[in-house]
């Protein structure tokens, strides 16, 4: 039996101001820095002996993976970093207060664009603060910086890396943990459970609350999944 924990980064210094972040670099807070610290600590508890690891290119989840693999005493499982694991991109919105957002233009359309599947946010003004296109890990990857993503634009980047390099490794038995982002990890729930475009809107993930995932044998399908963090669990998809 595989396992696969997804773990979204613990509060962000942008969570805590409740401010739109997607492809900005935003650390972690105090709290974040604590929720990674039990997210470790839950992980080592299951005793699960993990195999590789995957995070994003952005430091709230990177140094989430790191805070939890120090607590698992498991620093030195490879890790791949891979943009296409990246916060969806908030495109127009990134910087923007989110209930500033709401109030100035309503709360259905904040939630369309934060939550409807295939509605993304407007694109970035020319010549924002926020344009990364010339942010040095972006040339370094070659990636093509986006203006802005639905979650729909963020499954279309997640899901050809996912079936890749991480679900042959799924169906191999391996145990993996993928420490990533609320939409990036949205979009992999979706493939996971089979969730409906209707029904994602529903879906949200916690911060630094591992998500633990078995799959029967040989296949991508959740056999169990649990937060390990009970008591900030949100509701998951039924399996099916
Ligand atoms: O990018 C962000 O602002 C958050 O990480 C995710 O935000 P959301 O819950 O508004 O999609």
């Amino acid at each position: 039996m595989a396992r696969l924990a997804l773990i979204r980064h613990g509060q962000s210094q942008w969570n805590l101001e409740n401010r739109f972040t997607g492809w900005v670099d935003v650390d972690l807070t105090e709290k974040g820095t604590a929720e990674a610290h039990k997210a470790g600590i839950l992980l080592k508890e299951t005793g699960i002996e993990f195999s590789e690891c995957f995070t994003s290119v952005q430091k709230r989840a990177i140094r989430t993976l790191w805070i939890a693999l120090d607590e698992m005493d498991r620093m030195w499982l490879p890790v791949t970093r891979a943009w296409q694991l990246n916060e969806r991109h908030y495109g127009g919105l990134t910087g923007l207060n989110k209930a500033e957002t709401a109030e100035k233009h309503g709360a259905d359309q904040v939630k369309v664009w934060r939550r409807s599947y295939d509605t993304p946010p407007p694109p970035l003004e020319a010549g924002s603060e926020h344009d990364l296109s010339n942010d040095k890990r972006y040339l370094h990857y070659g990636v093509d910086v986006p203006q802005s993503e639905s979650l729909k634009l963020t499954l279309e980047r997640v899901q050809p890396y996912f079936e890749k390099e991480i679900a042959p490794r799924i169906k191999n038995g391996e145990s993996l943990i993928i420490a990533a982002h609320g939409n990036s990890l949205r979009a992999l729930v979706k493939i996971l459970f089979g969730v409906s475009d209707n029904e994602i809107v529903n879906v949200e993930i916690p911060t630094g609350n591992p998500l633990l995932i078995e799959t029967a044998d040989g296949s991508l399908s959740p056999a169990s999944a649990r937060y390990l963090d009970e008591a900030r669990a949100t509701a998951l998809p039924p399996i099916k």
